[in-house]
C-alpha cells in the first residue's frame, strides 16, 4: 500500500526517462505496484517495454462471485505481465496457503503471465533449523506437476520471514548459503529466476548477489525511491557483468 497514482506516474516516467537508451544485458527491471496505479502504470511503460510490470496479488478464478478480489485476466487487462503470489503479508493475514498459492501460479500461467511465486519461512522455523525443509514445501507445494514450459514462466523469490520489512534484518551469506543451494539444486535453469528478497539495501546488494543461487532480488523499501532502484539496478548490472 504504497504510492498514490500520481506517485506511481511519476515514479514510471522517471524510470523510463533513466533507462532511455541504456543498454540493461543482464537485468530484468520489474516493478509491482498496487493494483489501482497498474494501468496508468503500464500507459507510462509502453515507452520501455524492458520493465516487467507486475500485480502484487491475483485471485485463482478467472471470474465469479468473489467479492474484493481481482483476477488473472483483470490483472492481465489492466497491464500486467506478472503476478506475484504468496507474499509472505499475504500468507500471514490473508490465509494464503500452498494449496491457494498453487491455484494462483496455475492461473497466471494459463493467461500467459509469469508467476513470481514468493516463499520463506518464519523466524521461528529458521530456529529450529528448519528453513531449507520448509521453504522447498512450499516451493514443490505450489510448482509441483508444472512442466518444464511452465516452469520456465515462474521466478522464484526466497523472501525469509525475519528479514522482510521495518523489523527484519537481512539474511547473511551465511544463512542463505543452504537455502539457495537448495533451490539451485532444484530449480535453477528450470524456472525463470531465483531472487532474494528482505532488507536489501544499496549497500548490501553486490554482497548478496555474489552468493550461489541468487540470481536476482526482490526489493522493497529500498526501491520505493526512483533513485534507490536507479542505484540497485546499477549494482546489479555490474554483477551480472562480473558472473
Ligand atoms: O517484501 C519484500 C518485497 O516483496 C521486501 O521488502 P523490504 O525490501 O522492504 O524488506
Amino acid at each position: 500500500m504504497t504510492k498514490t497514482l500520481a506517485e506511481a506516474r511519476a515514479y514510471a516516467a522517471g524510470l523510463v526517462a533513466a533507462l532511455d537508451g541504456r543498454d540493461l544485458a543482464g537485468l530484468q527491471p520489474f516493478i509491482i505496484p498496487p493494483f489501482t496505479a497498474l494501468t496508468p502504470v503500464a500507459d507510462v511503460l509502453v515507452a520501455e517495454p524492458r520493465i516487467l510490470l507486475g500485480a502484487q496479488n491475483a485471485h485463482w478464478e478467472d471470474a465469479g462471485a468473489w467479492t474484493g478480489e481481482v483476477s488473472v485476466p483483470q490483472v492481465a487487462d489492466a497491464g500486467a505481465r506478472l503476478v506475484e503470489i504468496g507474499h509472505s503479508e499475504r500468507r500471514e493475514h490473508f490465509a494464503e496457503t500452498i494449496e491457494t498459492t498453487g491455484l494462483k501460479v496455475r492461473a497466471a500461467l494459463r493467461h500467459g503471465l509469469h508467476a513470481l511465486l514468493c516463499i520463506g519461512e518464519p523466524a521461528e522455523v529458521k530456529d529450529a533449523g528448519d528453513s531449507t525443509a520448509y521453504i522447498l514445501a512450499q516451493a514443490r507445494g505450489a510448482l509441483g506437476g508444472l512442466t518444464a514450459g511452465e516452469l520456465a514462466n515462474v521466478v522464484i523469490a526466497y523472501e525469509p520471514v525475519w528479514a522482510i520489512g521495518e523489523h527484519g534484518r537481512p539474511a547473511t551469506a551465511a544463512e542463505l548459503a543452504g537455502p539457495f543451494a537448495a533451490l539451485a539444486a532444484e530449480y535453477g535453469g528450470r524456472a525463470a529466476g531465483v531472487l532474494y528478497g528482505g532488507s536489501v539495501h544499496q549497500g548490501n546488494a553486490a554482497e548478496l548477489l555474489t552468493i550461489a543461487g541468487v540470481e536476482g532480488l526482490f526489493v522493497g523499501r529500498a526501491a520505493w525511491q526512483l533513485e534507490g532502484y536507479l542505484e540497485l539496478l546499477e549494482i546489479a548490472q555490474g554483477a551480472a557483468i562480473r558472473a
